[in-house]
């Protein structure tokens, strides 16, 4: 497969480990060291931290919807901006070292636990314990015999597990991940702002205008909680087909608390 650069050598890409995530699989259509996190948020503060790094993060899932740590972190860390996008199919598979008959336990993302809960509901599976990453849960499944994982199936080969059940997912299932950097790009077709608005009457309202007056399509809105101050939110919008990002900043500008502009990206596949 085609490879991609980023606009310089990057000093190493980061994804969610162990190797063999779903994470992993979406880093490696970039060129560059790739290097495992133990969490989404180690990958945001590597990045944060490198001259010139990039981190692959998940963000939203077709089935599951939205990463809430992927969206916190990017409105905790300013400097960090999103330049591509990256979509992959997730098959899930059950993969254990025993069968199921023996199985107490079974390690799994979270998120892929609730984009497999109906086929799992049907094959009496109940007893989920959330671990960092589907690779990771293929790495406990194989210290565990009583144990299995949701994974991919090439997480199962690599940690020596049998497939059980092949094709879990509750239907069509794509992840969405974000190529994250510290340099913002202003040339991608789609683009992020993160902000907050006046709390009365028609403060949202208000910045949505701003985009129907420019002909601007949004691909997703969602609301947050603001974690220092109850019942307050912050919102991630996604647009895409604007023809300049910062004369559209400078409007936005106007009309809210708060706006973190997430620069624009484009979809490697
Ligand atoms: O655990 C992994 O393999 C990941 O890359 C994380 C993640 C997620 O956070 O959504 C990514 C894709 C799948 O949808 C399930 C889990």
């Amino acid at each position: 497969m085609e490879t991609y650069n980023f606009l310089c050598d990057p000093n190493g890409i980061y994804y969610l480990g162990p190797e063999g995530s779903f994470s992993h699989q979406a880093s490696t259509l970039l060129s560059g060291k790739l290097i495992p996190k133990p969490t989404i948020k180690d990958i945001f503060v590597a990045v944060n931290n490198s001259l010139d790094a990039l981190g692959v993060v998940p963000v939203e899932n077709s089935i599951e919807g939205p990463v809430n740590e992927t969206l916190d972190n990017l409105f905790a860390f300013d400097g960090i901006y999103s330049v591509y996008s990256i979509e992959i199919q997730i098959d899930l598979v059950l993969a254990s070292k025993s069968d199921l008959s023996k199985v107490k336990k079974i390690y799994s993302h979270n998120h892929a636990i609730r984009e497999a809960q109906n086929n799992l509901e049907k094959l009496g599976v109940t007893n989920f314990v959330p671990v960092e990453s589907t690779s990771k849960a293929a790495l406990m499944a194989n210290n565990d015999r009583e144990s299995a994982a949701i994974c991919s199936s090439f997480a199962a080969k690599l940690y020596n597990l049998e497939i059980l059940y092949d094709k879990i997912q509750d239907g069509v299932n794509i992840t969405k991940f974000l190529v994250i950097s510290k340099k913002m790009r202003t040339d991608g077709n789609k683009a992020i702002f993160l902000f907050t608005v006046p709390h009365k009457p028609g403060g949202l309202y208000r910045v949505i205008e701003k985009f129907y007056l420019k002909n601007i399509n949004l691909t997703m809105i969602y609301s947050r909680p603001l974690r220092n101050t109850p019942w307050n939110y912050y919102f991630y919008l996604e647009f895409e087909n604007f023809d300049n990002l910062s004369t559209l900043e400078k409007d936005v500008r106007e009309v809210v608390i708060e706006l973190k502009n997430k620069g624009s990206y484009t979809k490697l596949t």
